[in-house]
């Protein structure tokens, strides 16, 4: 079983004090950095690029940084985010015109690799590809804002995921990505996921321990 993850997503930082606020939610317990990237094109916003993940780097952060690309085409920023310092980098495969090459892309250039699954992508999307993988995302809210609402269709899409996996018998993680919060987290990790991207729920909150904390030991009475 993979172990827990709690990977805070930035979009809902200040992005004024970037550093500062990543610095924070892994002193309160978080275990990765969630970077999510939009372009206006592929999603309806326009965030931040490998600049700003090489900066994070320099300002002294160490821990696993999730890049999440909401990119099209994807291929050409891969080597730009490997060199930035990221250690994973999940893409859309509405994306990319050769989602086996561009899972070897990454992988080429020393990240670990990720499919993301939007909330209407059909799972078949991994068939061929899944034991490629080192990650599945599923998508619980429409890619490009943060703080929307968990779209409860994904707990039976994240069960099935679940057991693809399990079947495969590879180290793949499961994570979910969009209107996570303590109170429906549970029921999330029951249904199968490991990884869990929180944004607006941390970074809103006054206290980034307690939030964390409580996200934790609500995960942990599920998955021991
Ligand atoms: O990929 C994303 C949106 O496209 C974000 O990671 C996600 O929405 C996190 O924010 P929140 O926890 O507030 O829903
Ligand atoms: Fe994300």
């Amino acid at each position: 079983m993979q172990s827990t993850v709690i990977a805070p997503s930035i979009l809902s930082a200040n992005f004024a004090r970037l550093g500062e606020e990543v610095d924070n939610v892994l002193k309160a317990g978080a275990d990765w950095v969630h970077f999510d990237v939009m372009d206006n094109h592929y999603v309806p916003n326009l965030t931040i690029g490998p600049m700003v993940c090489e900066a994070l780097r320099k300002h002294g952060v160490t821990a696993p940084i999730d890049v999440h690309l909401m990119v099209e085409p994807v291929d050409r920023i891969v080597p730009d985010f490997a060199k930035a310092g990221a250690s994973l980098i999940s893409f859309h495969p509405e994306a990319s015109a050769h989602v086996h090459r561009t899972v070897q892309l990454i992988k080429s250039h020393g990240c670990q690799a990720g499919l993301v699954l939007n909330p209407a992508t059909p799972i078949e999307v991994l068939d061929w590809v899944l034991e490629d993988l080192d990650m599945v995302l599923l998508m619980s809210v429409n890619p490009g804002f943060g703080g929307q609402s968990f779209i409860p269709s994904t707990l039976e899409k994240l069960r099935r995921v679940r057991q693809m996996i399990d079947r495969s018998g590879k180290p793949i993680r499961l994570e979910i990505d969009g209107g996570v919060k303590a109170d429906n987290i549970a029921e999330i990790a029951a249904a199968g996921a490991d990884t869990f991207v929180a944004g607006s729920a941390i970074f809103n909150a006054s206290d980034y321990a307690e939030v964390i904390g409580s996200m934790k030991a609500a995960v942990s009475a599920v998955r021991g």
